[in-house]
């Protein structure tokens, strides 16, 4: 997979060549790009932003700058995903989907985004998502592009140690994980549940399971509708 990504600051992203990430792109599983937007803008000053039509506060990212970087980047492989407060909720789900991709290419804007013809000029070439890694406003899109990266890098067949653990997401079941254990067995007073130590794998899945629906209940109740069906009784009398 090939990721690329346009930004005004290009050292944001250095995290990108990092740890698990860094490791993936040594080991020829992805292939990752980082462009400075100021690449493609050719006034003394490098703007890159001007104010916004009808008013208002802030000021906008111009489309002649976007296009033509997206114009250099993009191919008619490519999938272009853009973080904003506006955005469809980024999920396991959409990370899964995104993995499946041969080439994402992520638009950092900055100020109070980037005007909306570049998104529906790109999306006469190619898909374009426009997503939102949560209900808070960042000052710009390259922290959830390092979000995403990584939720759907370490999707990638070989990137994860333990692969299995990558299909075992709490997201996938739609559960939330449960609480995780390991040595000394007493802490500060505090024991590992006995349970875990039973070697009764039968008890351990259940309490697992148990404990994840109690976490879900307590919180993210919403989750467990969207799991009303697929509850047995014991579940349900769990909750
Ligand atoms: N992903 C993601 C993000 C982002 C995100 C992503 C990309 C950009 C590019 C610029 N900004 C800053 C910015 C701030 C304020 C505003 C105005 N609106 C905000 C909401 O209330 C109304 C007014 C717009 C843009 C960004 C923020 N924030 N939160 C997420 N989950």
């Amino acid at each position: 997979m090939k990721l690329d990504a346009l930004t005004i600051f290009p050292e944001y992203l250095q995290p990108l060549r990092a740890a698990l990430l860094g490791r993936a792109i040594d080991r020829g599983l992805i292939e990752i790009g980082v462009h400075d937007l100021r690449d493609w803008t050719y006034d003394v000053h490098r703007a890159v932003d001007d104010a916004p039509y009808g008013g208002g506060p802030g000021m906008v990212m111009k489309p002649q700058v976007w296009g033509e970087a997206l114009d250099a980047v993009c191919t008619d492989r490519s999938r272009l995903i853009v973080p904003t407060p506006a955005g469809r909720p980024f999920t396991q789900a959409m990370a899964r989907e995104y993995a499946e991709e041969e080439h994402l290419v992520f638009a950092c804007g900055r100020y109070e985004g980037i005007d909306q013809r570049v998104f529906d000029d790109a999306a006469r070439r190619m898909p374009v998502d426009e997503v939102s890694i949560g209900d808070y406003v960042l000052v710009g899109g390259e922290a959830a592009v390092l979000v995403m990266v990584e939720a759907v890098v370490r999707l990638l067949p070989g990137v994860l140690g333990n692969p299995v653990s990558a299909e075992q997401d709490s997201f996938s079941d739609g559960l939330l994980e449960g609480p995780s254990f390991t040595r000394p067995e007493v802490w500060r007073d505090l024991a590992v549940p006995d349970v875990l130590r039973s070697g009764n794998h039968a008890r351990i899945d259940r309490w697992r399971r148990d404990q994840a629906l109690e976490r879900t209940f307590h919180r993210r109740p919403e989750l467990l509708d969207r799991l009303a069906d697929e509850l047995d009784a014991h579940d349900r009398a769990v909750l």
